[in-house]
């Protein structure tokens, strides 16, 4: 079998001639191109490179043998030789210098640093137009953060939203989720596009009692998702999280997958299934195929939580996907500013509200609270904080970061527990100049 050098194997690198290295074997995927059920694209983007990485995250070792046949397989790769090279520095180089120091992370933002950086910030700058109000003189020696979410206790006021396929960032994906989620005394929301079977996940928890809800695509065959319920209840979750913002696959969804995993196209391939065709009754057929509490995910209107909370959902997520979906979708903390407007009466009731979306300081938490939201969800932050190599680390930083900034802005703001956060304390009448000037409820 013939030895390949890295110098050859680099000039394979697009649809005429397209070579991979795979675990120190050089395949010929030329004639494979067009039927790659994930697309042509994701092979090209690895063309004349070792792909074992990327190829691990999806396949088994023996499926290139049996797909491509010994034909294809045009030696082996003298690994010294591959000039793995990016920006004109050796890789290697850039990889040593990728991550900083676990310590050095002392914002959540600093995680962001370290992933790629992303555009869509018109989230995070609505908890900029509100203003805090705080309160002196308030015995705030010790300040208590914890709170309950669907009746479950959670050691803080956050839970970590569904993000797409973890193990993309990071190999651990979301059993290192659900190991850090454990120990910090949070809740995981795990997707239905998840990276590794809910047993797994589940199996990953620091015990059988840590809590962990799941989040629900409706697919269009509605029995499908029956089945997918009846398995995650015997795996043992204790809530179904129904996300109904995202009807249709957005681009800049895509995107953004792109940006934090780089690999479009697999998250195409993974939502193809979701049902466009839902409307109220969906509460009515998800009520009778589970007895768990039952939220809805992606409310962006007070008009649509009011709904929800006549249908007696145990939750409502106000999010718009963390702007992932759509263009200018208003950001849910307007949305939160709208209830306690025009429907404040369904605060505090049989239906608690959550918020996600640019979710990054203790601040912006206070701010959600105050207005009357009972716990926010962080995206994002726990993919950026988990990439870079970190793993169940870096999340578990970046939760510690939140609930050390979150504490100490309790006590600036005179709260000594999530309870006596109140509206007085945000002055919100910059934010309220982007709210819609009249609703019919
Ligand atoms: C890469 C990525 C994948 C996501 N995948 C899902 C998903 O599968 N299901 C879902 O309900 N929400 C998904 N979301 C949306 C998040 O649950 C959440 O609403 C949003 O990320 C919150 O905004 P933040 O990232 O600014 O914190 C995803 C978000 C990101 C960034």
């Amino acid at each position: 079998m013939a030895v390949v050098k890295g110098t050859e194997l680099a000039k394979h690198n697009d649809r005429k001639s397209c070579w991979l290295v795979i675990h120190g074997e050089v395949w010929d995927t030329t004639k494979f191109l067009e039927q790659h059920p994930g697309g042509a694209n994701l092979i090209l983007k690895l063309a004349g490179k070792d792909a074992s990485d990327e190829y691990d995250l999806f396949h088994d070792a023996e499926l290139v043998r049996e797909t491509l046949g010994s034909d294809a397989r045009m030696g082996t790769i003298d690994v010294s030789t591959i000039p793995i090279m990016m920006d004109g520095k050796p890789e290697l180089v850039l990889e040593a210098k990728k991550s900083p120091p676990l310590s050095s992370m002392i914002s959540v933002n600093d995680f962001e640093n370290v992933a790629e950086k992303i555009s869509m910030k018109g989230n995070a700058k609505a908890y900029q137009k509100i203003l805090l109000r705080g309160r002196i003189l308030r015995k705030v020696r010790r300040v208590d953060c914890s709170t309950t979410i669907l009746g479950y206790p959670s050691a803080l006021p956050i839970y970590t939203s569904p993000v797409g396929l973890a193990k993309l960032v990071h190999p651990s994906g979301e059993c290192a989720i659900a190991a850090a989620a454990g120990k910090e005394g949070c809740i995981q929301v795990v997707n239905t596009v998840s990276s590794m079977p809910i047993e797994e996940i589940m199996d990953a928890r620091i015990s059988k009692d840590q809590v962990i809800f799941w989040q629900l695509y409706a697919d269009k065959d509605l029995k499908k998702s029956k089945a997918f319920i009846e398995r995650v209840e015997r795996a043992g979750v204790a809530a179904i999280w129904l996300t109904v913002d995202s009807p249709v696959v957005g681009n800049q969804k895509m995107e953004e997958v792109v940006e934090t995993t780089q690999s479009v196209g697999i998250a195409k391939a993974n939502t193809g299934f979701i049902n466009a065709d839902l409307d109220w009754d969906m509460i009515d057929w998800l009520r009778k195929s589970t007895k768990l509490p039952i939220v809805i995910k992606g409310i962006q209107t007070v008009e649509d939580a009011v709904s929800a909370f006549h249908h007696k959902v145990d939750g409502i997520v106000l999010s718009n996907h963390g702007g992932r979906s759509q263009d200018t979708a208003q950001p849910p903390l307007l949305t939160l500013l709208e209830i306690d407007r025009y429907a404040p009466q369904i605060l505090g009731k049989h239906m608690q509200v959550f918020v996600d979306g640019g979710i990054r300081r203790g601040t912006d938490i206070i701010k959600a609270l105050a207005l009357g939201a009972n716990a926010v969800g962080i995206g994002r932050p726990v993919l950026y904080s988990m990439s870079g190599g970190y793993g169940e680390y870096g999340i578990r930083r970046m939760i510690q970061i939140l609930r050390n900034e979150l504490q100490t802005n309790m006590a600036f703001i005179g709260a000594s527990n999530v309870r006596e956060l109140e509206r007085n304390m945000v002055n919100t009448s910059k934010l309220e100049k982007d709210m819609v000037g009249s609703v019919k409820l």
